[in-house]
């Protein structure tokens, strides 16, 4: 048996799959944890991980890997390099200003035509203007610019403070197309762009092909032995995509720390509105996007405040009725991204004697935050996306409440498939494919399909909430 591997290098953790190449079927797993924060330090990552491969019993029978993270954030490198100073995530919302001067200098609309994203504090190349800016002195020691997967993948080919060879960066189309600074449409980097953001051009990662090799393991990494194939990888987002197999009308949305929906699709978009961030995916095709900053940890925040455990919160929840008796949560704890609120916090309405229940409370989180990606499944089914199947992923899609809730608010039946990392596992797919030249073809998860009449109360007061507040 051929094994590979498939890492998903997010938020909150890193998490190893060591699959059978040729039928996906589950060997062994780990994982290692990541320090909180929306800035950190990227040799932390490169700690978990190596946890992370001990944990699942190290990698001396694996054939190829590639390394799945969480998108856009900062990794500056100097020509030494050396991190010039902890990575600014996709959640970090101090460069919403250079946002609006990036949008300002050249318009929403040529933004999008031209890399298929309109910038948000999300995105790399505000981060960069923010650098730029605030700390001068560490854009002027940045020597190349890489997003959290491809500094983990240059690290496994044996890069390095120790090797520091800044060419040897490599990335993949979606990730790339993250930055702001990658056009999908295109398959070029906007070198005009990143120099607009930076100030300067640096060196970035080179953009593999889907299934292109990275290079291989060379034995210098204390537990991971020589000779892995490895892949270009993905940002996470389309690392779950491969790992589903979703295909054109499924929609997925993933409940993780971030709130994403997403869809694969057979060319690229470009919203100027800029709610569907029109990224490219990692089998060639496109992965128009909404995310929110805001998912599973709002239930993990309602838990804390009715100072309960998550299961507890989804029993409150569900023993609420649909609209949680007129309480609404907005639930912008970190700011929001879609809509594009950088500075707002969250907000509970509609609060009366009747119904100020601990009940009310937990139903209310779990439906604002729902009600969050409904809008975003909305946004991408107006940009002309069919969608005939929506698939619930992510640590958030556990939660019996968010499962059986989902349906009344998306008026659709949602399919959960079983409790996987699938982000990991389309990592391993890839690697898999990599290794063969062929993307093999794994049976299906098992699912459990949802079903629910619509609510339409739900997204009637959460929208009556939303126009109410002021930010
Ligand atoms: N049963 C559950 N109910 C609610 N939230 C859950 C449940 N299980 C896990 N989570 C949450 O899911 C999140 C982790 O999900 P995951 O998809 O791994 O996130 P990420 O990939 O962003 O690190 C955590 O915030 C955790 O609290
Ligand atoms: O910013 C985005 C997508 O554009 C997020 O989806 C990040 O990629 C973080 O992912 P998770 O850690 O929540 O999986």
């Amino acid at each position: 048996m051929t094994l590979v591997a498939g890492v998903d290098s997010s938020t909150q953790s890193c998490k190893i799959v060591i699959v059978d190449a040729q039928t996906g079927a589950m060997v062994r797993s780990g994982r290692a944890s990541h320090p909180e924060g929306t800035e950190v330090d990227p040799t932390l990552w490169w700690d978990a991980l190596l946890a992370a491969i001990s944990d699942a019993g190290g990698l001396d029978d694996v054939a190829a890997l590639s390394i799945a993270g969480q998108q856009h954030g900062m990794v500056c490198l100097d020509e030494a390099g050396e991190v010039v100073r902890p990575a600014l995530l996709w959640n970090d919302t101090r460069s919403a200003d250079a946002a609006r001067d990036l949008i300002a200098e050249i318009g929403a609309d040529v933004w999008a035509e031209s890399v298929g994203t309109v910038p948000v504090a999300s995105f790399t190349a505000t981060k960069l203007r923010w650098l730029r800016d605030a700390e001068p002195q560490n854009a002027a020691r940045t020597a190349a610019v890489a997003l959290p997967h491809d500094y983990l993948t240059w690290r496994l080919l044996g890069y390095g403070p120790a090797n520091p060879d800044l060419d040897a960066l490599v990335t993949d189309r979606s990730d790339a197309s993250g930055t702001g600074y990658w056009s999908p449409a295109t398959g070029a980097y906007r070198l005009d762009f990143l120099e607009r953001a930076l100030g300067k051009v640096v060196t970035r990662p080179r953009v593999l092909a889907p299934y292109e090799t990275a290079g291989s393991t060379d034995g210098s990494i204390a537990g991971v032995p020589a000779g892995i194939v490895v892949g270009p990888g993905a940002g996470d987002n389309a690392g779950a995509a491969l790992g589903l197999g979703a295909a054109e009308g499924d929609a997925v949305i993933s409940v993780g720390t971030s709130g994403t929906v997403f869809a694969v699709v057979d060319r690229p978009l470009a919203d100027a509105s800029g709610t569907v961030a029109g990224f490219a995916d990692a089998s060639g095709l496109f992965l128009p996007l909404v995310a929110t900053l805001n998912a599973a940890r709002v239930i993990a925040a309602t838990a804390a405040l009715l100072a309960t455990e998550l299961d507890e919160v989804a029993d409150l929840a569900l023993s609420a009725s649909p609209g949680a008796g007129g309480v609404v949560l907005l639930p912008y704890l970190e700011g929001e991204r879609t809509p594009n609120l950088p500075t707002a916090t969250g907000s509970v309405l509609g609060l009366t004697l009747a119904n100020a229940s601990a009940a009310n409370l937990a139903r209310a989180s779990v439906e604002g935050m729902l009600c969050g990606l409904a809008d975003g499944l909305d946004a991408i089914t107006s940009q002309g996306v069919t969608v005939d199947r929506v698939m619930m992923i992510g640590g958030g899609a556990q939660s019996p409440a968010v499962r059986q809730i989902a349906p009344e608010i998306f008026g659709l039946p949602v399919t959960v498939p079983a409790a996987e990392e699938y982000v990991a596992v389309g990592a391993a797919r890839q690697a898999a494919w990599v290794l063969t030249g062929e993307l093999p073809i794994w049976a299906a998860a098992a699912t459990e399909v949802f079903t629910a009449d619509e609510q339409p109360i739900i997204r009637r007061q959460y929208a009556a909430a939303q126009r109410s507040v002021s930010y």
